[in-house]
């Protein structure tokens, strides 16, 4: 069970606690051909940057989906923080984080799920068969903490 000054109707003024995440994708083709054209397995991940513990942090995180999936609204309570799934085009998820700290209000993100290689150096990846990773770094800064 977790304690925080608030249990004890206190803030700890003047301290700022800083949570580095990473938040992102990564998908990979399928070569098999799918009677419900799905072409890709993916994956939505909300990761700490360093290697710890987010869940001191982070109580559950919500991705919503795009709404032709079942139950577009996933959450997840506990590590890792993602949703896997399969597809073929690439649309936004909503990103929501909801923290431990009664106190702390909730932090949307928007991800832009992405399936296909772009760039010059596309079509050897292609050839390569390899994921396409999509990320961003994400700095949630806490000040004075319950
Ligand atoms: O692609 C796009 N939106 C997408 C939404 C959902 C997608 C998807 O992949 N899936 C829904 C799920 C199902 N498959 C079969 C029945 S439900 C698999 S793709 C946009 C359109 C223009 C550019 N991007």
């Amino acid at each position: 069970m977790s304690f925080f000054a608030s249990d004890f109707g206190s803030r700890l003024k003047g301290t700022v606690i800083s949570k580095q995440i990473v938040y992102g994708s990564v998908a990979h083709y399928l070569p098999e051909k799918r009677p419900d054209g799905r072409t890709h397995r993916w994956t939505v991940f909300v990761k700490p940057y360093h290697n710890e513990d987010l869940s001191v942090f982070i109580k559950k995180i919500h991705f919503k989906l795009h709404d032709s999936y079942g139950n577009c609204n996933r959450t997840v309570s506990k590590m890792p923080y993602e949703v896997s799934e399969t597809g073929w085009g690439e649309f936004e998820i909503v990103i929501k984080i909801y923290f431990q700290d009664p106190v702390e209000r909730p932090v949307t993100v928007y991800h832009i799920l992405k399936l296909f290689h772009t760039g010059p150096d596309a079509n050897d990846a292609i050839s390569a068969n390899l994921p396409v990773y999509y990320e961003n770094y994400e700095e949630i800064v806490f000040q004075d903490p319950t």
